[in-house]
């Protein structure tokens, strides 16, 4: 498949802190929720921010795979959301649920019927999947692939005149 990621926005783990704890405070502004759902891998440190922020002790995950590297597969659900988090929702608890980002929101549409009342948040979004998701931090372009600190290591990086020195 070809690359449609013409852009790239890399983000250091100080950005990332920053921007997760903004999500929080924005959440904090929602009123209190019972539990985080976090969407793993990427949505786990983010949920780990945000608990820590809003003092929520119950978190669960859900797992669910859509990429492989920038291609998009089919979506996977490798582990569900256990019956006890689930038997919370139905008694009516507030339920948040948080991932990295969306993109095409697939994953976000898939979770959400999972926990219908659930709120749904990320730190960033792409005008695609911006619909399935309440609240989010910063907006980038559908052709603009987001590298997290957790994918990149620091690298020479050839300067700008081309030269190797
Ligand atoms: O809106 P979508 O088009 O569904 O894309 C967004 C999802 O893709 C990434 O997960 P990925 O499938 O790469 O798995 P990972 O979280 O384990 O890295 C990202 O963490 C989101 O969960
Ligand atoms: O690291 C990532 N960056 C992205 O922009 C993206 N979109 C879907 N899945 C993604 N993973
Ligand atoms: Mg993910």
């Amino acid at each position: 498949m070809n690359n449609p990621n013409e852009k790239s926005f890399p983000v250091s783990w100080d950005q990332f802190h920053r921007d997760s704890r903004a999500l929080a405070w924005r959440l904090a502004g929602l009123g209190s929720f019972d539990a985080i759902v976090a969407i793993a891998r990427g949505g786990l440190v983010p949920a780990a921010i945000v608990a820590r922020e809003l003092n929520i002790r119950t978190v669960e995950t859900v797992a669910v795979k859509s990429y492989d590297h920038q291609n998009q597969g089919g979506i996977k659900v490798l582990k569900e959301i256990s019956p006890p988090l689930l038997e919370l929702a139905r008694g009516g608890a507030k339920i948040l649920i948080v991932d990295d980002l969306v993109d095409t929101g697939s994953t976000a549409r898939v979770v959400r019927e999972m926990l219908p009342g659930a709120h749904f948040a990320t730190v960033y979004a792409k005008p695609k999947g911006r619909e399935m998701v309440d609240t989010f931090i910063t907006e980038v372009s559908q052709d603009t692939w987001i590298f997290f600190p957790w994918d990149l290591d620091v690298a020479y990086v050839a300067p700008i005149s081309g030269g190797t020195d």
